[in-house]
């Protein structure tokens, strides 16, 4: 049975005032998935579209010309960088006898002192398109951040956004493209239950393309819609899905909400998405964010993070440890794919 979709928020933040941001970290904090208006300008839906339309290009590929730039390896340039195979991930290991049916390409960001990775054709064609939309998306999450120190009320509200400056050095970033080919397999789990493992994630999913869900507190698993809007005059743009990651929560003592979510269907069409998973820069250190809602927060949070902890096989900390960013993604990697 479905249950009915959920009520996740839509804000538009183009000219945020602080109920905005007090309203954000709320939607952050309780469902940990909120959507934000596409205003047009920040993420232009041209490039939305144009990426969307390069994806599909590249995934029609062959699948040995794919496989050249198979995850981790070399030519990919690096670690968590490349072509996905199908089956080829499994995200959630405990609950699934086979990987993920699907294929993912994961691109990094390019820094100052790091160009683009390699990319195979048609990607490599259209570097300015992907280094601009990782720009763009970028931008979104520096918004995003900056709402939620605002509302933390971290007395520099930049505090989170200044951790993120891709210009500082190298992060866990990612912009990952996504097919889920269609199957005659009945399977309808296409991407297993997890939650993302960095701070905050921007998704972009096709109007007719649903699938994908989120399990409540109550236990219970309810679509999230593509387009919130019900009404027949709906935006052809969707607004943009943003989720908050573990590393997050993490940070934020279990404040901010990483909620487990999966893509399923059966059979039916393909389906593509996009994903932008943004990391601060690897050398920020996890420490205790200077803030008043924080301290007022205290261990209320400390439950939460020991079932993320256990969910994720990982071993606990030494109390008073502070880890880096790189620190906090090593550990899921190597959950995830045994580095
Ligand atoms: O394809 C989707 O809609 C979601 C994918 C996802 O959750 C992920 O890659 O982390
Ligand atoms: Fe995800």
């Amino acid at each position: 049975m479905k249950m009915s979709q959920t009520d996740i928020p839509v804000f538009d933040i183009s000219h945020p005032a602080p109920e905005v941001a007090q309203q954000v970290l709320d939607a952050a904090s309780t469902h940990g998935f909120l959507f934000i208006k596409n205003d047009g300008v920040t993420i232009p839906p041209k490039d939305i579209d144009d990426m969307f339309q390069l994806s599909k290009e590249f995934f029609a590929s062959p699948l040995e010309h794919k496989q050249e730039f198979a995850i981790h390896s070399e030519k990919a340039g690096g670690i968590n960088r490349g072509w996905v195979s199908m089956q080829g991930e499994s995200l959630d290991p405990e609950g699934q006898e086979t990987g993920d049916p699907k294929q993912a390409f994961n691109i990094a960001p390019p820094t100052p002192s790091t160009p683009l990775q390699p990319l195979p054709m048609p990607l490599s064609a259209h570097t300015a398109l992907i280094t601009r939309f990782q720009t763009s998306c970028h931008t979104l999450c520096t918004s995003i951040l900056y709402l939620l120190s605002t509302a933390l009320h971290i007395p520099d509200a930049s505090y989170f956004s200044t951790r993120h400056d891709s210009t500082r050095g190298p992060s866990g970033t990612i912009f990952r493209l996504l097919y889920y080919p269609k199957t005659d397999s009945t399977a309808s789990i296409r991407a297993g239950a997890h939650s993302d493992y960095g701070s905050i994630t921007l998704l972009f999913r096709l109007p007719g393309q649903a699938g994908l869900e989120l399990l409540t507190p109550a236990g219970t698993w309810v679509p999230v819609p593509v387009d919130p809007s019900n009404t027949s005059d709906a935006p052809s743009t969707p607004p943009i899905l943003v989720n908050i990651g573990d590393l997050l929560c993490y940070w934020t003592a279990g404040l901010l909400r990483s909620t487990i979510h999966r893509v399923t269907f059966s059979g039916g069409e393909e389906r593509y998405s996009m994903a932008y998973f943004c990391h601060p820069c690897d050398d920020v250190r996890l420490e205790a964010v200077p803030s008043k809602v924080m301290e007022e927060f205290g261990d209320k949070g400390k439950e939460k993070l020991e079932s993320q902890r256990k969910r994720l096989g990982l071993r606990g900390e030494e109390d008073g440890v502070v880890i880096t960013a790189r620190e906090h993604l090593e550990r899921r990697l190597r959950v995830t794919y045994g580095l």
